[in-house]
């Protein structure tokens, strides 16, 4: 039996999988003598880990590349198919269009019913609109439990409506000007790895102030794009790439960058070990690190305050983030990239995982930012995002010679 159930990103899948697999749940106690594949941006994490620390290359036996340089979509399709090769009863999915661009989402889900043929699929699904047309049978996990819905389109209906924020986006303490016109210029910059050709002739401006989303399908070159601006990439070096007035490579420092950057990606979450309250970890922005390491002033908790109010989560500031969910983390480290207002907000894939109505309220909290802060917001979505308002999209187009850029204006 197909199955799909709506999960908020309040829920931990992990611990949902396990109740699941241990028969918790009358309606999936058959799931217990099952053989049972699990096919989750955490499983790929997990396999990269192995990757790294045992050297074990259990997906990429058969390739060239390793699992951590592979693109989004290169990465599940590497699960996938090592998933196929077993004989599992039941695969249990959860979120599995996550980073994938329309094509291949489409090819997957063809791929996914297909199997769902043969074997049974459980889909744990954030977005309700993702569940499968082979579904059977649809259910909701709210409040520790398990409800059945009775048709399609009831599950459907389950989905919220677009939002707005009532409150003014608090100002920083220090605004950061600066003095250019151009916050970042890319001019022919062209990048390959390996021989492999990703990007060709790229020529982008960003001016303070513009809201941007950075589109492209998986593998076209946006992370390539971003991490040379982030410094995370090197390829930027000998290239004419201009970082907030500086010629990149000549002199300025990571942390030079760092204090005009606001970036959050959901990968910072899964990297983040520390112990630290939700109010230090809004103001750890402020300081450019991931985390406090000082004792805040009373400006800055005032700040963090005003912060949290607008994320409702005013009574929660000496909660530890760790205790918080997948959906109030992301929350939380998107207000901790804009706290300070930076020059350049970069904001990579940050819905994915979340579920319909926390979207909505993001979707409302970048909109009302881009409009009252002076940041420049960069987006970077796979989905057409309902609701989002960038101004222009800069859109690459993959090529047999690296991917090209392109701007529309929306
Ligand atoms: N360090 C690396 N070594 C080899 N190939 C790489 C490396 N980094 C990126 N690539 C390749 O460059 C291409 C572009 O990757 P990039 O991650 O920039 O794409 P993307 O548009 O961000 O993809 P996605 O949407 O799937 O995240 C991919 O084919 C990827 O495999």
């Amino acid at each position: 039996m197909n199955s799909a159930i709506l999960i908020s990103s309040q829920t931990k899948s992990n611990d949902l999988i396990k109740s699941l697999k241990q028969g918790v749940w009358r309606e999936f106690e058959w799931l217990q003598n099952e053989e049972v594949g699990i096919f989750s941006t955490q499983e790929i994490e997990r396999f990269i880990e192995e990757e790294e620390i045992h050297d074990r290359t259990t997906l990429t036996e058969n390739s060239a590349q390793s699992l951590k340089s592979m693109s989004s979509g290169e990465r599940k399709n590497a699960l996938l198919n090592y998933l196929l090769q077993r004989t599992f009863q039941t695969l249990i999915l959860v979120n599995p269009y996550d980073n994938l661009d329309t094509e291949k989402v489409g090819l997957l889900k063809t791929k996914l019913e297909e199997i769902g043929n043969r074997i049974q699929l459980v889909q744990l699904l954030t977005r309700a609109s993702d569940a499968l047309e082979i579904t059977q049978s649809y259910f909701c996990f709210r409040n520790s439990t398990i409800e059945k819905f009775a048709d399609r389109q009831t599950f459907l209906r389950t989905q919220a409506n677009h939002t707005e924020i009532a409150n003014q986006i608090p100002e920083p303490i220090e605004v950061l000007e600066l003095p250019i016109k151009t916050l970042i210029s890319f001019k022919k910059v062209s990048v390959s790895f390996n021989g492999k050709q990703v990007l060709q002739n790229i020529c982008w401006d960003i001016r303070p102030g513009e809201f941007w989303q950075l589109r492209g399908p998986n593998g076209s070159g946006k992370s390539t794009l971003l991490n040379m601006i982030t410094g995370e990439s090197h390829k930027g070096y000998g290239q004419d790439l201009t970082l907030f007035g500086l010629k990149k490579g000549h002199g300025e420092s990571i942390w030079d960058i760092k204090e005009l950057l606001g970036y959050f990606t959901p990968a910072m979450i899964d990297r983040f070990r520390g112990y630290h309250t939700i109010e230090n970890m809004l103001i750890s922005g402020l300081h450019d690190s991931v985390g406090l390491y000082q004792k805040p002033s009373h400006k800055e908790q005032e700040l963090a305050l005003q912060w949290l109010t607008i994320l409702n989560m005013s009574s929660r500031k000496n909660d530890y983030f760790h205790q918080l969910s997948q959906g109030e983390k992301r929350l939380v480290m998107t207000a901790r990239a804009m706290i300070k207002h930076p020059p350049l907000l970069i904001l990579d894939e940050p819905t994915v995982g979340l579920d319909d109505n926390r979207i909505n309220f993001f979707v409302a909290l970048v909109n009302k930012f881009a409009h009252d802060s002076r940041s420049a917001v960069v987006y970077v979505s796979h989905r057409t995002e309902k609701g989002l308002r960038p101004q222009k999209c800069f859109d690459l187009l993959p090529t047999k010679e690296g991917s090209k850029g392109l701007i529309n204006i929306t």
